[in-house]
């Protein structure tokens, strides 16, 4: 059995810049860090290329960095090593987004805090199921998964911690499901909530604009979809 947190060097499945196309951050330029490995088995997960963490999979930085299409090859770095390729890259975005794969499998309080110390703000997505070690300053977008086939529960420590909550939809049990976890004594009243239609299909987007209208809640596009960029 695999025990988590990883605490030796990241394993990044892709490194690049872009527009960030969710959530509240919508538009913002970014940096996107997507880390390999994610045990939590969502049915519809537009990345399942990140699931496995195979170490025959592992290449050198330089081939990761020039694929054109999503695959399972990872490349190992340090959160120093990860600032450096910032430059060599020339990335000139000042945000970044730690994403997966489940990046809170792994302790990102070195990656996120070299990150900070470098003037970067830096948010992550996660999934919710594993505590998060992240610097204080880190950005949390919470995309809770109930009941995956993984078998994990969403954590008390990463509702109370969520600065975002961005749930994906596709009926009206999702939005059970997120109200059962938003009247949890642990989670944070102060989260901004988004619900996140599930592969753009008609009937989740209807469904997501009419609840964030009855709710107040806010709605989530996957915009870079929707336009063609990563
Ligand atoms: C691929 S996940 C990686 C981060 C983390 N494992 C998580 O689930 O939050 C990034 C975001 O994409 C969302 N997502 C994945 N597949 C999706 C789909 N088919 N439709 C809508 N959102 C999706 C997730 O809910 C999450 O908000
Ligand atoms: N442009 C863009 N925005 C995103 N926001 C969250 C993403 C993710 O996969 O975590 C994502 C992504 O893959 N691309
Ligand atoms: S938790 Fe995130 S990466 Fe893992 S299967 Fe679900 S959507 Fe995909
Ligand atoms: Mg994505």
């Amino acid at each position: 059995m695999q025990e988590y947190p990883l605490s030796n060097s990241l394993k990044i499945n892709e490194m690049f810049e872009t527009i960030q196309g969710e959530g509240s951050f919508t538009g913002m330029p970014a940096i996107f860090i997507r880390l390999q490995g994610c045990p939590v088995g969502c049915p519809w997960c537009d990345t399942k290329h990140t699931w496995e963490i195979n170490p025959e999979r592992e290449q050198s930085v330089q081939q990761v960095l020039v694929k054109q299409a999503p695959d399972d090859s990872w490349f190992s770095e340090t959160a120093d090593g990860i600032l450096r390729l910032f430059a060599t890259q020339g990335y000139l975005a000042k945000h970044v987004v730690i994403t997966g794969g489940e990046p809170a499998m792994y302790d990102l309080r070195p990656l996120t805090s070299v990150l900070i110390d470098a003037g970067y703000s830096v948010q992550i997505e996660t999934s919710g199921t594993f505590e998060i070690l992240v610097d204080d300053k880190t950005w949390v977008t919470l995309s809770p998964k109930v009941n995956m086939q993984g078998g994990y529960e969403i954590v008390d420590q990463a509702l109370a911690r969520a600065d975002e909550i961005k749930h994906p939809i596709a009926m009206l049990k999702h939005v059970e499901e997120l109200d059962a976890l938003l009247a949890r004594p642990a989670t944070n009243p102060a989260a901004q909530i988004f619900l996140q239609p599930i592969s753009q299909q008609k009937r989740a987007t209807d469904l997501a604009v009419a609840t964030c209208i009855q709710r107040n809640w806010r709605l989530s596009l996957q915009t870079h979809k929707y336009i063609g960029i990563e």
